[in-house]
């Protein structure tokens, strides 16, 4: 893997407003993806993924949230600090983003055609082009999805399409007009298994071929496993494994990714397990160390105490645990 990294991540912290105080959400997450390169972020509902990649394109309304510290630079620059018109540019030429629910990513009153339309001429390849040209890059994007009858798509709305359909258009809106990076928050997961399959290879093949670097979310490390490169797995808001795919499976270190790989269904049978009990901490009164410290068997009172970093253990595999 080529060194350029696209995307760093570093300590980031962000905390939601709430009634009298903050949840205290994410608390220094830290990830580097790579050029060209697959990156997953696995971990459990309500752990901070989707708050994690919503920051990446500031899209948590203003008001709802501080950051507290961290950077997320973005070919170099630090995004937290670029003003409207950078974060403009980022959004209509350089990052795509696949939303957790497709049905609410697409506007119910105007058609596909419509709304495809519209991200043709908010981008940079579109604007230039003439009226023909403009829908003919909508037309291409739905055959890349392998979506039949394009033509007729075109002036759906999307009450008409199957969820499958729904998070197809909403692939090949990310992948419309070029660009550098794509984000998928879980894309698939409303939908039933096949479909989902589906999907997601449709994803994988686009964004081979177009050099994209992915980021993707997923709460399957079996997912994970077959679409990405890179492996980040989050705890309640922060990141405490990452590693090379292959890594995270062959050599899996943290207590927690332990206990994941124990609710990985196995081919051939044995069911889904779990080998981790309680739940995700409170985030407005977090554990003072190691917030997965009360779950975890390997435990000892400097993990109450104080929060262990991610530290390179050896060829770019990174922990943050005080007893490996
Ligand atoms: N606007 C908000 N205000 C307050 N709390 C929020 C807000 N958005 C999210 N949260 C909380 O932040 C935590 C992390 O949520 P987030 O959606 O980032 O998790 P996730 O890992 O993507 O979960 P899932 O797998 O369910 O999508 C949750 O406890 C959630 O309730
Ligand atoms: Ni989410």
């Amino acid at each position: 893997m080529a060194d350029e990294r696209i995307l760093e991540i570093k300590d980031l912290k962000l905390w939601y407003k709430v009634y009298k105080g903050y949840s205290k959400v994410l608390d220094g997450v830290n990830i580097d993806v790579h050029k060209g390169e697959k990156a997953g972020i696995v971990g459990e509902a309500g752990c901070g993924k989707t708050t994690t990649v919503k920051s990446i394109l500031n899209v948590i309304p203003e008001h709802q949230y501080i950051i507290p510290g961290g950077e997320i630079f973005y070919k170099g620059k630090d995004i937290l600090k670029m003003n409207t018109k950078e974060m403009d540019q980022v959004r209509s030429g350089e990052i795509s983003m696949i939303y957790q629910e497709p049905a609410n990513a697409l506007n119910p009153v105007f058609t596909i055609g419509q709304q495809m339309l519209d991200v043709v001429n908010y981008s940079k390849q579109g604007k230039g082009k003439n009226k023909g040209e403009q829908k003919e890059m909508v037309l291409q994007a739905i055959r890349d999805v392998f979506i039949p009858d394009p033509e007729r798509i075109f002036d759906y709305y999307p009450n008409q399409l199957s969820g499958g359909m729904k998070q197809r258009i909403c692939i090949a809106m990310a992948i419309m007009t070029q660009r550098d990076m794509m984000i998928a928050d879980e894309p698939g997961t409303a939908l039933d298994v096949t479909i989902q399959d589906q999907v997601h290879k449709t994803l994988n093949r686009l964004v081979e071929e177009r050099n994209m670097s992915l980021v993707m979310i997923t709460h399957s490390l079996g997912v994970a496993r077959e679409l990405t490169d890179s492996i980040h797995v989050m705890y309640a808001g922060t990141v405490v494994e990452s590693a090379k795919t292959s890594e995270v499976f062959n050599r899996t270190l943290h207590p927690y990714t332990v206990g994941l790989m124990e609710a990985v269904p196995r081919l051939g049978g044995g069911g889904i397990q779990s080998g981790i009990y309680g739940a995700i901490p409170d985030y407005q009164y977090p554990p003072k160390g190691c917030r997965f410290a009360p779950r975890c068997s390997r435990v000892t009172e400097q993990c109450r105490n104080c929060k262990p970093e991610l530290k390179d253990v050896g060829s770019g595999h990174k922990v943050a645990c005080f007893n490996l």
